[in-house]
């Protein structure tokens, strides 16, 4: 509740009077929910749906937050969040997409080299606007998987390099019969190559005991597996599907943690875009919520008895309970001052944990004039020149090409004018399709410059602990943590912002019932009924 507005009705002010407790007994326990995003949106629906009184502060005119469905072309485009990845009933956004009934178009199975496309649908090109063969791509496709492999696991495992020397050995001996200086011989030529590989694997051990970026990984593969080295094409292929990687963690190679790029969980069903866009699933679940728009926190005060928030033009909210649904480049960027500080453990996480940038470039034009595959590539000589165009028309019937730049070439181009960066890409198109017309419309995102957001999504950086997520969501008395960043097993989606929603909700009641005994008031956050199962509408399967 708005407190000047208190302070000008009689009524408010006497209520105001109330000991907490007698507040809290004329009415149900209150929350503020800092965000508006997916993870504030669910865990408000949550308490407000266990009969708490809600209160969504958030600093845009708009709800949604990362989710960004923009409809200026006249029909909707995605500028954040576009995929569902993980298409089946396990995904905890999997009921209320289905109960909308909204169609998703799916770009990849499981378990894609290219995570969220198969290799069943594309067109790379290199710079001069030839395209790459086929069966060329699959192939690097294949080394690049064998590369990761590499650079993650050992090559022998001890047990199988003893057994592997063991059964030589014997079968040496008994087969061929060989006479008593031989097989010393031979045993010794063993025994020395069994060192060696040891001695190897252990240097390898040694390396992978230490984090490291992942490009130095790949490195050290190329040094330890030369037959994996490529050059010419192949190389600047393979510098393409780094460049892939890149726009998944948002993150240049060289700062991706060679422990913990593989670590988060990837639903199964593989990855499906929101054909009509994410808006009307957040809208739904925002439906009859207290939202005050234009209300960006600055402060939040915790006491024992509840908390006080404060927004820029020095208005105060109070509550029960808050929970920070901001995203962690916010955080990092200490534009809101916790009073007291917050403890040192979760400082220590908002700043080690990672925050990557990828950006949309979308590109409308008068009709569709490149091939009719779901994405074209550029491949080049680094991942930092190599790029890749979302064909929306596949999915969507509308002629649009979706321009993705990630990581260091995302914040380069951020720093351009919206016109010069939609340029940029469109040069980018005339690179591999020269007699490209020119774009009729275009719209281009600032994630990373945005002091609503201050990055796209979490990722792992080098040398830090894969905890951190999980740190992050620990709640700090009466304070609660929700947001893509606090989700240990889908961090950097939309449905792990849902589900880190729905946890500090239950995690906020369960600490206000232990608070303040209001047992029977409250229904638990998660209802009580399982929900409906509405199967999702998927095309391409
Ligand atoms: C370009 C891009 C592409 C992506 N693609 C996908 C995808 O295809 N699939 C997928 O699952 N995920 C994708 N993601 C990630 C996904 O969008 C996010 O993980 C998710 O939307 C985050 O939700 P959230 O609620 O944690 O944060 P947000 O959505 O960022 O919500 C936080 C809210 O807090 C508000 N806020 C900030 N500061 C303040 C303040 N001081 N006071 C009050 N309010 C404040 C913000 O305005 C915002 O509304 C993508 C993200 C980007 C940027």
């Amino acid at each position: 509740m708005d407190s000047r507005d208190k302070r000008s009705n009689p009524q408010l002010q006497k209520a105001l009077c109330y000991s907490n407790v007698e507040r809290r007994h004329a009415s149900s326990p209150s929350v503020i929910v800092i965000g508006g995003g997916f993870a504030g949106i669910a865990a408000a629906r949550a308490l407000y749906d266990a009969s708490f009184q809600v209160t969504v502060l958030e600093s845009r005119d708009r709800i949604g937050g990362r989710v960004h469905t923009d409809y200026s072309f006249g029909f909707p485009v995605d500028l954040g969040a576009s995929w569902l990845h993980g298409v089946c009933k396990e995904n905890p956004l999997a009921p209320v997409i289905g109960r909308l009934g909204l169609p998703l178009y799916r770009t990849s199975g499981d378990n894609s080299v290219l995570y969220d496309h198969d290799l069943e649908s594309y067109a790379l090109f290199d710079m001069d606007g030839n395209q790459v063969a086929q069966d060329l791509v699959s192939k690097v496709g294949q080394i690049f998987e064998s590369i990761l492999k590499e650079a993650c696991t050992f090559p022998i495992s001890l047990p199988s390099l003893f057994l592997f020397h063991s059964f030589w050995l014997i079968e040496i001996v008994f087969v061929t019969h060989q006479n008593i200086t031989n097989i010393l011989f031979l045993c010794a030529y063993f025994f020395v190559d069994l060192c060696c590989r040891l001695v190897q694997t252990d240097l390898v051990r040694q390396d992978f005991r230490e984090d490291m970026p992942i490009s130095r990984a790949i490195s050290i593969v190329f040094e330890r597996r030369p037959d994996l080295r490529l050059e010419g094409l192949d190389y600047k292929v393979l510098q393409w599907y780094l460049c892939r990687m890149e726009g998944w963690f948002a993150a240049d190679a060289d700062t991706i943690s060679l422990k913990f790029w593989d670590q988060e969980e990837l639903l199964p069903g593989g990855h499906g875009l929101m054909v009509r866009g994410y808006l009307p699933v957040i809208n739904t679940l925002a439906k009859g919520l207290d939202i005050r728009l234009g209300h960006r926190v600055t402060k939040i005060v915790r006491r024992y008895h509840g908390v006080k928030v404060t927004v820029e033009d020095g208005r105060t909210f109070v509550a029960d309970a808050a929970i920070v649904a901001v995203p962690l480049g916010v955080l990092k960027s200490n534009r809101i001052k916790f009073e007291p500080r917050l403890p040192e453990w979760k400082e220590a996480a908002i700043n080690d944990l990672g925050i990557g940038i990828e950006n949309k470039i979308v590109l409308h034009f008068e009709k569709v004039f490149w091939p009719n595959v779901e994405f074209l590539g550029v491949v080049a000589e680094s991942s930092y020149e190599c790029s890749y165009f979302l064909n929306l028309h596949k999915a969507t019937g509308h002629s649009v090409l979706v321009y993705m730049p990630a990581g260091q070439l995302a914040r380069d181009i951020e720093k351009m004018s919206d016109e010069a960066a939609a340029s940029f890409a469109f040069m980018q198109l005339k690179r591999i399709l020269p007699n490209a017309s020119e774009p009729i419309q275009y719209l281009v995102s600032h994630w990373g410059a945005d002091e609503n957001t201050l990055g796209s999504y979490s990722y792992d950086m080098v040398g830090k602990s894969h905890d951190l997520y999980e740190r992050l969501r620990i709640p700090v008395d009466n304070l609660f943590f929700a947001g893509e960043a606090t989700s240990f097993e889908y961090p950097g989606s939309v449905h792990g912002a849902y589900s880190t929603g729905l946890m500090a909700a239950e995690d906020c009641r369960m600490r206000v019932l232990e608070r303040y005994g209001e047992l029977d008031i409250l229904h638990p956050v998660m209802g009580e009924d399982p929900p409906i199962s509405v199967p999702l509408l998927i095309s391409r399967m």
